[in-house]
């Protein structure tokens, strides 16, 4: 471990080589402010599904479209629990974490913690204090992908004739072999709801196997049959994490292989059937503009073409809108620790999406934008992924309540973060 090359130094954080000894996480020790940031947040998993549901209510409050309900009730966060949030309430949340977290600048537990107190207030009947911790982490998880740091950042996708839908792109070149920790996702304790984004977990996680509900922004990984990454488990955490397989240049999307099979639907990667995969840009340039003409809000949608496939679309000014899907799939990955192109474990069940399109008209404001935010540089060169070497899996813990077991990281605590 020691002699291992940090490749996590891509990820345009600061890094003393000379005092790392060689080792950095999630292969070892965190040890910047980030890597610990991190570490922390991956430590922790939901005491089960039940406070799941914060996550989906997190994503909705952030992500979701501010318009009419065809369109906002594709993300339905009321499948999951008794909770239910609506579009105002949505509105609330998200002013609440835009006014103590701002976009562009580096999220810290303190602003969070902030935001959500304001979150609770405004919205008792939603969160109550035994949320409190969840939320805050919550916030600080999807915020972190906000970071002016952050490699990776959110893109709109289209699968087809699918509604518009989320996904991870590259905001400045990665190099192969790269950890991309503002991605990390970690694990429900316990087995999932049907109908929620899950994950197999492996030998090597903490809580059950078999699988478990996604929270975090590794949910927003689509698949590619030909990836150019592979999700990573991190040991003895609840927590995956993504690795970079080829350099990823900026503007690509982030990739990986949900099961050895294949996508288990009509899959839209574009590298198994030749399909293409619409990736909707943050200026739609697919109209050359009239400089005589003024823009206006509003305004009638456009179809394009492409492969045959015809593709209704809407210019809304590079604002995100993500539409995570009610029925996302069993995520499986290596049994192995070291991360390989494929991925084993049982196919999936079939993907029987009833979402609603998400209907989206120019100009339509919808909250958790993406645009404005500064590239980050990756000067640092890292190295290529170590050779495959065995792993011992460490013993699964039984324990149901895992969210207040010591994390591995159990030296680090909030106060360190920042
Ligand atoms: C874990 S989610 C990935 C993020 C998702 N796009 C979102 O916004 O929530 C998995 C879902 O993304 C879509 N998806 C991902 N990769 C796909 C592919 N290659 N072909 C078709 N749909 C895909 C499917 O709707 C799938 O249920």
């Amino acid at each position: 471990m020691s002699s291992r090359p940090r490749r996590a130094a891509t990820l345009g954080v600061k890094y003393n080589e000379d005092a790392a000894g060689g080792s950095s996480y999630p292969d070892g020790k965190p040890d910047s402010p980030f890597e610990k940031m991190v570490a922390l947040l991956n430590g922790q998993a939901f005491p089960s599904a039940r406070l799941a549901h914060l996550d989906d209510l997190v994503v909705y409050a952030m992500f979701a479209t501010k318009a009419r309900p065809k369109s906002y009730r594709a993300i339905k966060p009321d499948t999951m629990s008794d909770a239910t949030m609506t579009v105002d309430e949505a509105g609330l949340f998200n002013g609440s974490v835009r006014l103590h977290v701002e976009k562009g600048t580096e999220p810290t537990f303190p602003k969070c913690q902030e935001a959500a107190k304001e979150v609770m207030s405004k919205l008792p009947h939603l969160f109550d204090e035994k949320s409190y911790k969840v939320l805050v982490h919550t916030i600080l998880r999807y915020k972190l992908l906000y970071s002016p740091d952050s490699n990776v950042q959110l893109e709109k996708v289209k699968f087809g004739d699918g509604p518009i839908s989320g996904g991870l792109r590259a905001r400045s070149t990665i190099r192969a072999g790269a950890y991309l920790l503002y991605a990390c996702g970690s694990l429900s304790s316990n087995r999932h709801k049907p109908g929620h984004a899950t994950i197999e977990a492996t030998t090597q996680q903490l809580g059950p196997t078999g699988s478990r509900m996604i929270l975090g922004p590794l949910r927003f990984v689509n698949h590619d049959c030909n990836p150019n990454s592979q999700l990573y488990p991190i040991p003895n955490s609840h927590a995956f994490t993504i690795i970079t397989l080829q350099q990823i240049e900026a503007g690509q999307s982030i990739t990986v292989k949900y099961t050895e099979g294949g996508y288990w639907g009509e899959c839209w990667c574009g590298s198994c059937k030749g399909y293409s995969t619409l990736m909707l840009p943050r200026h739609e340039n697919t109209q050359v503009p009239n400089p005589n003409k003024k823009q206006r809000r509003g305004g009638k949608r456009k179809t394009i073409s492409i492969n045959g496939v015809h593709t209704r679309i809407a210019n809304n000014r590079g604002r995100l809108n993500v539409a995570p899907e009610l029925v996302p799939p069993s995520f499986t990955v290596p049994q192995q620790h070291r991360p390989v192109a494929g991925s084993s474990g049982p196919a999936a069940a079939a993907d029987p999406s009833t979402l609603e399109e998400a209907e989206i008209e120019e100009g339509e404001i919808v909250e958790g934008e993406i645009i404005g935010v500064p590239a980050v540089s990756s000067d640092t060169p890292a190295a290529p992924p170590p050779p495959a070497e065995p792993t011992v899996a460490p013993p699964i813990a039984a324990s149901a309540e895992i969210y207040d077991m010591p994390s591995p990281m159990s030296s680090i605590d909030e106060s360190d973060s920042e």
